[in-house]
């Protein structure tokens, strides 16, 4: 019940109960060691009293020191077993959380990704795993085991003297008492400085993202005021969280103390009585003086138990969120990509699913221009075409028609509210993401490459691909010429996201890493748009290797792309238009042809 209440609480796993269970035992045993350690100083104190009193022999030296050495061993292990469920094993409970939480947002439907934001997520698995880190290793067991321990202690003393059992302990209830009913004071605060902290953090990050068109649009002295506001306010949250923390553990640490001179004066009165005589009282005094050290360690750091509720309630809500499911086994009849009535929207409750590799990428068919659809608005309407195995099926439409919708869906980024996606006869809402995507190959616009060699960049698509392979791909997507002038060739570290590439180099390398994938269904963010002439030569040659007999769908920008296109679907706001060959679409003179005739006009514009 404890264990379920701890893991329930505090976000922990089965083993981390256990070494809270653990630290807790051992941290009992330490303080029960550290009070008979005051025991022998109370029966050295009798027996020298009683030398001066009775004339008594002084107790012999050597039994003294033998249970001085028995003590010391006996600390030593208590504290070594104690230090290692504590502080030591804390490591491994914050390490597996971690991992934890970044193997469960990995599998995150988008959806989810959709109303929380990164510095949010990262400051969950990075700072609120830190505070249950400190938490476990400096609170929770000590917490315990010196309440556990002072209970033992209560008993043993009452049996020597109930009243001054109770004015010696008294104040441990009533000083955790206050703190724990002052708890729900000190919670908002944590939280508003917690949401200023992620706030800054985003800020920061933002300024550094976009540092280069903040420069150009001469916006650095706006920015860096707008920063410096969040930071202040930042500060001043996080200070005023000290100060109320400040005042409920002095509050409590005083009242703590205050048992102090009760025990004296309680004790005075029964010596007064003759209820009792001096040694007891020293006793007491002996035992006040330890039993609230463990306590005083404690109260400093409660208030980050508190804050570790807060934190691990984050935590919970990720690992309680719903993984997208599906069969492991996806054998399709062939390639086929079918929309069947396919009706969509960006709501709380539109269920996405993230792929590992894709995530990145998926953020960025993130449209530039186009309208933004309410919350719950449908984006797709009753879709239904097929992209067929061998062709190239071009999605065409106004900007925010739902073309990259589509795509999304096309991969299972996210299923459909009605209708169903097909892939060779099969609903993919049935299959594992990740098998699934599996089959897929995908080229965007943007590309996401990471800060390592060319040979690693590319070798993303097929990681047990050899090096001639990623070599012939990069071959294949037109990467010789460029990798050949680089430093270290394919072994050149390419910077963040490729900083050191041009666009159409970068956009060639992604082709490689699709080709080297292989994949039966290529989708296509028609990456040539931004390209100049010669680059998008290339990379159009590149293009042409990959979507060989391959089931491709492209979002298609621009109508040259489009001309060789198999089949084309026209969306205009979430619905089909028109669909057919190029020609019979040119023909029928709606959308598709007006969208052609604008883009030829505009190519005879001259500046
Ligand atoms: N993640 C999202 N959350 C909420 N709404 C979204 C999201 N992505 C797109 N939308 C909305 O869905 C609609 C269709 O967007 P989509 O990106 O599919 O259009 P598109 O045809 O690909 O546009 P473009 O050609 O400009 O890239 C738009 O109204 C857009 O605002």
């Amino acid at each position: 019940m404890i264990g379920a209440h701890l893991k329930k609480t505090y976000a922990m796993t089965d083993h981390g109960v256990k070494n809270v269970m653990m630290g807790t035992l051992t941290t009992t045993i330490t303080n029960l060691v550290i009070m008979a350690g005051m025991s022998l100083v109370y029966l050295l104190m009798q027996g020298f009293i009683a030398h001066l009193t009775q004339g008594e022999s002084l107790p012999a030296p050597t039994q003294f020191l033998i249970a001085l050495v028995v003590f010391a061993l006996a600390l030593f292990v208590a504290q070594l077993f104690a230090y290692t469920y504590t502080y030591g094993v804390v490591y491994e409970e914050s390490g597996a959380q971690r991992i934890h939480l970044a193997e469960r947002l990995r599998k995150l439907p988008l959806s989810f990704f959709g109303h929380r934001d990164l510095a949010d997520l990262t400051e969950t698995i990075m700072g609120d795993v830190a505070i249950m880190e400190h938490a476990y290793s400096h609170v929770l067991g000590q917490l315990f085991g010196a309440l556990i321990a002072s209970a033992v202690v209560a008993v043993g003393l009452a049996f020597y003297n109930f009243e001054l059992m109770v004015a010696a302990l008294w104040s441990i209830p009533i000083a955790l008492g206050i703190l724990f009913g002052l708890r729900k004071l000190l919670a908002p605060a944590q939280n508003r400085a917690r949401a200023m902290k992620v706030a800054a953090a985003e800020e920061i990050q933002e300024t550094i993202d976009c540092i280069r068109e903040i420069r150009a649009t001469n916006q650095g002295a706006r920015y860096m005021k707008a920063l410096s506001q969040t930071i202040d306010t930042s500060e001043r949250e996080g200070f005023a969280l000290e100060v109320i923390s400040g005042i409920v553990v002095t509050s409590a640490m005083i009242i703590l103390r205050l048992s102090l001179p009760t025990t004296i004066l309680v004790a005075l009165s029964l010596i007064a009585e003759g209820k009792i005589d001096f040694m007891v009282l020293f006793g007491f005094l002996l035992v006040v003086s330890r039993i609230y050290a463990p306590f005083d360690q404690c109260l400093m750091l409660i208030t980050e138990l508190f804050a570790s509720r807060s934190s691990a309630a984050r935590m919970l809500a990720i690992q309680e969120e719903p993984l997208a499911g599906g069969a492991l086994s996806f054998t399709p009849q062939n390639h086929d990509v079918c929309f069947e009535h396919v009706s969509f929207s960006y709501g709380e409750t539109g269920s996405g699913i993230a792929d590992s590799q894709m995530l990145e990428r998926s953020t960025q068919l993130e449209p530039a221009g186009a309208s933004v659809a309410a919350a719950g608005q449908q984006v797709l309407k009753d879709i239904s075409f097929t992209a067929k195995e061998g062709e190239v099926t071009a999605l065409v439409g106004p900007s925010g028609s739902g073309k990259s919708t589509c795509a999304r869906l096309a991969a299972r980024f996210w299923d459909p509210e009605d209708g169903r996606v097909l892939v060779g006869g099969v609903d993919i809402a049935q299959v594992d993401p990740e098998v699934l995507l599996g089959h897929y190959a995908v080229v965007f616009q943007d590309v996401v490459l990471f800060d390592d060699t060319v040979m690693g960049n590319i070798r993303l698509g097929r990681r047990d691909a050899t090096d001639e392979e990623v070599r012939a791909a990069a071959a294949a997507a037109n990467c010789d010429e460029f990798v050949e002038r680089l430093p270290e060739g394919y072994d050149t570290f390419i910077g963040e996201n490729g900083s050191k590439l041009s666009g159409g180099e970068r956009q060639r390398i992604s082709i490689a890493r699709a080709l080297l994938k292989d994949a039966p269904i290529v989708l296509l963010d028609e990456a040539t748009a931004s390209l100049d002439v010669e680059s998008e030569t290339k990379v159009q040659e590149a293009l042409s290797c990959l979507l060989a007999n391959k089931t491709v769908i492209v979002i298609a920008h621009r109508m040259r792309t489009v001309a060789d296109a198999d089949h084309v679907v026209v969306l205009d706001g979430g619905r089909v238009l028109e669909e057919g060959s190029p020609c019979e679409l040119r023909a029928q003179g709606g959308l598709f042809a007006r969208m052609v005739e604008l883009q030829r006009e505009s190519a005879t514009w001259t500046l």
